[in-house]
């Protein structure tokens, strides 16, 4: 049945027309961003140096990385929980200089009122906003059909398995309606099977909700499926190394993902990926061991 949706603004449609509908034009532009922490010793980490780039609205990026690289560092400055020591990042020409609603964040785990009803937890922002529940709700129901949790909606998260939980910091972070989505390894403690269904899914929010999304990820094949935009990353001092766009993202939507990965091209991206990312591991293991001798 389709139901009118004009309750809860001109973004939260229902889902026949929800294709592209919750999008705002946002323009994330990120400029000489570098980010260096003082040490105790006097000695300081170079987290990240000279990073620029422009999010167009409605992109969505993977960030890949060897370890230490500064994928959080520059999630955590997109988020305005960290600011720079140089450089700046705006959103629609607005400076980012904190965390705002604009920017929602959905991390790893354990970011959920556990105690809080899958309902609560999915409208905590608008009531927290001070929104009427009228006004709200509606769309906060139409979110748990999204991420296929309606049935759930009364337990307590605690109850729920760790994909489900996921599901939930989904839609409570869609449920503030932000114009930009920053994931920081969001399906990392997922079991295979479950991260698979998971990828589909942000893939399925990706498109039906035309949000910016911006996904760390320590997984090539994830970072290959779900990036259209594709950033490697390469440590001291954390920089972007290489850039890609990619078909896989969008060819994904709705599909079964494990056809997507039998591309041959697929393949081919997976392992040129990887021999980077293993190239620079062994860069820093014989900096490391040139350190020690
Ligand atoms: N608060 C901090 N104080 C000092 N050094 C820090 C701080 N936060 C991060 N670093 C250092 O900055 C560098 C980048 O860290 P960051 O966590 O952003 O990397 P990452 O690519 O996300 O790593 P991982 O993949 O292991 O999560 C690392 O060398 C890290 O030790």
């Amino acid at each position: 049945m389709t139901r009118a949706r004009t309750d809860v603004g001109p973004r939260f449609l229902n889902a026949d027309t929800l294709k592209g509908a919750w999008c705002r034009m946002s323009k994330l532009s990120i400029n000489n961003l570098s980010m260096r922490f003082d040490l105790p010793n006097g000695s300081f980490v170079q987290a990240l140096k000279d990073v620029s780039l422009d999010i167009e609205s409605g992109e969505l990026m993977s960030v890949l990385g060897p370890s230490g690289c500064g994928k959080t560092t520059f999630l955590n400055i997109l988020a305005g929980f960290l600011s720079p020591t140089e450089g700046s990042v705006t959103l629609n020409d607005n400076a980012v200089i904190g965390p705002s609603a604009e920017r929602g964040m959905v991390f790893q785990q354990g970011a959920l009122f556990e105690w809080m009803s899958v309902r609560d937890n999915v409208s905590f922002g608008p009531r927290m906003a001070g929104r009427k529940k009228k006004d709200y709700m509606d769309n906060v129901n139409h979110l748990l059909d999204v991420v296929g949790l309606q049935d759930f909606k009364d337990k307590s998260v605690y109850e729920l398995s760790g994909g489900m939980q996921q599901r939930v910091a989904l839609a409570r972070c869609l449920a503030n309606d932000p114009d930009v989505i920053l994931m920081d390894e969001p399906l990392g403690a997922l079991d295979a099977l479950t991260r698979e269904k998971m990828q589909g899914l942000v893939l399925k929010l990706w498109k039906e909700t035309g949000k910016t999304i911006i996904l760390i990820t320590h997984s090539v094949e994830e970072a290959l499926l779900l990036g259209q935009r594709l950033l490697v990353m390469a440590p001291r001092p954390g920089r972007i190394h290489k850039e890609y766009r990619l078909p896989f993202a969008a060819a994904g939507v709705g599909k079964d993902l494990r056809t997507v990965k039998r591309d041959p091209e697929f393949a081919e991206k997976r392992e040129e990926i990887l021999s980077m990312i293993w190239d620079m591991e062994e860069e820093i293991m014989g900096r490391t061991e040139e350190a020690k001798a």
